[in-house]
């Protein structure tokens, strides 16, 4: 059977299997007693506040150990508008999401932007903060006595029981689930996972940290203030006891557990702590046992229960818990077409990129030293030198990446700075020495990330998956997929990239960066690591490649591949330029050889 077909009968599978998931969370309501209502309830809230918490830690990275704080806010908010001014249901929850939202995207500035360690020490403060401001100001908060007497919502007559609020708590987080799968499946969530896995490769795709971090916490404080807001409704009753540092730990623990970044990873999560403790009758040692099993996840599970699982589908029987579309490869559509029509040869000034008197230093060591390179439109321009010469340092200067103290550098005439992100938006593009793909999207979805500046849709359309939404997706994919035909990738493109060999990333990396559409592309070291088969294959791309237009900047130690591919070279030692020119001359100037192999060999290399 081939891969196709078996991923026909797995959806459809899949889709059975959630039909009659969801049948039988709707008879739970009408055949489980009132104690075990009660624990299916309690799981529908850790799912709904779980979700928010997967798109913040699997698709962000952002481990968030206050988070109980966000619930507690939207469940106070809403027991005091109801209990306090009489307002209903909807419209309390409503304030109480709002405040969650507020207080979340307060938060989540100084988060994102402190990033590493400091980033889940600012959480766990909030999660204090809270926990003392919940005791203390007892004016609003009821103090350690909390808030009583919450009002059930009513929807015209009918005021609803446990039974109803079950299944409203069950559909809320089957919403939840969706809207994770809709955000995954969006520039949205490529964007989150990518900037989470490798900021500086996201930037150079022209994708900043910052916005799509600040969404994935907006949403998760949404989801978490809902989770608390039914909780108080259900419960009638809150304390601070509720939102303990120990309600954030196990948030962290359900998502760990289920499989960080993992659909469905939440509700396996929720499940297990939810009823192990009870099957275990191990209520008084719950901290106790949530270490353990924190220990045993991190030790034998590191990719959570879905994860796990995942992998072992994929190894076995070739398929994946994540849906895919049929491989499809071999396009003969004209490539050119996707690159713009003003970068065919002539549409630009004569020179791509001049760069004059260069300067750059770390410390007290100058690693680029008054350079100055003028480099044609549409030819390959290698850059070449012994090891340490500055050839990467050159390519990070003109990417973005660093700042040159001095020296000035145009763009097909225009002045040329900015960080990496800008600049990738004025066309230039890059690979890096070493592979900077994003190990948990597939392949297509890589190449995806390179259109994201120029595609990403709204975020209502992203979270509803509208059929416009859809449109342009399948259109990205379309893209995506002549961009593999024309690199000449013919592997499964709906496997993770952590799973590609060597040569193959590199070629991937390189449709990436020409998913930006850029004028300029910058390789650092591309043919390292392939195979010969492989340089030959990507000697034929870069001839195509500037057939389309593109000025291509390379950094090679394949000295023959430099000479066959090459329209022009500079040579760089101790980061001076020692001479540009045609490859043939300049690679059999003694200056060059020596630069290479160092005066001793060359003298000892002429007495031979
Ligand atoms: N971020 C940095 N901090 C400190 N020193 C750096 C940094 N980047 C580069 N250097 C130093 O600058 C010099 C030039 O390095 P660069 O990586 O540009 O050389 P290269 O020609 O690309 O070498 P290779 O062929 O080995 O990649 C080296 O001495 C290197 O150690």
């Amino acid at each position: 059977m081939n891969d196709t077909w078996k991923n026909i009968i797995f959806r459809r599978s899949a889709l059975w299997g959630g039909l009659l998931a969801a049948a039988a969370i709707a008879s739970a309501s009408w055949t489980a007693d009132a104690y075990m209502l009660n624990l299916f309830f309690t799981i529908g809230i850790y799912v709904i506040a779980c979700v928010g918490m997967n798109i913040l830690v699997g698709y962000c990275g952002i481990v968030s150990i206050g988070h109980a704080g966000l619930m507690a806010a939207g469940a106070y908010t809403s027991a005091y508008a109801s209990t306090h001014y009489g307002l209903n249901f909807w419209l309390s929850a409503l304030a109480g999401i709002a405040v969650s939202l507020i207080i979340g995207s307060l938060i989540a500035i100084p988060t994102i932007k402190a990033g590493g360690v400091y980033l889940s020490m600012i959480t766990i403060a909030f999660g204090v903060v809270v926990h003392e401001a919940l005791i203390r100001w007892d004016g609003v908060t009821g103090g350690p006595l909390g808030i009583s007497g919450i009002p059930k919502p009513k929807l015209g007559g009918y005021a609803f029981d446990l039974q109803s609020m079950y299944l409203l708590v069950a559909a809320v987080a089957i919403g939840a689930l969706i809207l994770a799968y809709n955000i995954r499946r969006s520039a949205w969530g490529r964007s989150m996972i990518a900037t989470k896995e490798n900021e500086i490769a996201a930037a150079s795709l022209g994708i900043r940290k910052f916005k799509p971090q600040y969404v994935g916490f907006a949403v998760s404080a949404v989801l978490a203030g809902l989770a608390g807001t039914l909780y108080a409704h259900t419960n009638s009753f809150i304390s601070p006891d509720t939102y303990h540092f120990q309600a954030s730990v196990q948030l962290v623990l359900i998502v760990i557990l289920g499989g960080s970044g993992r659909l469905l990873g939440p509700i396996i999560g929720a499940v297990i702590l939810v009823f192990l403790p009870e099957v275990l009758e191990m209520e008084k040692l719950r901290m106790a046992l949530y270490g353990t099993i924190m220990f045993a996840v991190l030790y034998f599970l590191p990719k959570g229960i879905m994860g796990t699982m995942n992998d072992w589908l994929e190894a076995r029987f070739g398929l994946k818990l994540r849906s895919q579309e049929a491989d499809r490869s071999g396009g003969k559509a004209d490539h050119g077409l996707l690159f713009a029509n003003d970068r065919k040869k002539g549409g630009f000034p004569a020179a791509a990129l001049r760069l004059e008197g260069i300067n750059k230093s770390f410390g007290g060591l100058q690693a680029l030293k008054e350079v100055s390179v003028e480099i044609k439109a549409g030819t390959i321009h290698s850059l070449v030198g012994p090891n340490g010469a500055g050839k990467t340092t050159l390519l990070n200067v003109i990417s973005g990446l660093y700042t040159p103290e001095q020296g000035a550098m145009e763009l097909h005439g225009a002045s040329l700075s900015g960080s990496l992100s800008l600049v990738s938006g004025l066309g230039i593009a890059r690979t890096f020495q070493h592979s900077r793909l994003f190990k948990e999207l597939t392949v297509l979805e890589n190449v995806m990330t390179g259109m994201t500046v120029k595609a990403r849709t709204g975020l209502g359309a992203a979270f509803l998956r509208t059929p416009g939404q859809r449109r342009r997706e399948a259109e990205l994919q379309e893209k995506a997929h002549r961009l593999l035909d024309l690199i000449g990738y013919d592997g499964n493109r709906h496997m993770s990239a952590s799973q590609l060999p060597y040569g193959h990333q590199r070629m991937v990396e390189i449709a990436r960066a020409l998913a930006t559409e850029p004028s300029v592309l910058l390789l650092d070291e591309p043919a390292a690591g392939m195979t010969a088969a492989e340089i030959k294959q990507l000697e034929e791309l870069l001839q195509r490649l500037v057939g389309y237009g593109l000025t291509i900047v390379l950094i090679e130690h394949h000295m023959d591949f430099v000479q066959r591919v090459s329209d022009s070279v500079t040579v760089l030692d101790f980061g001076k330029v020692i001479g540009t020119g045609n490859p043939a001359q300049l690679l059999s100037d003694p200056r060059v050889i020596q630069a290479y192999l160092g005066k001793e060999e060359v003298a000892a290399d002429a007495e031979r």
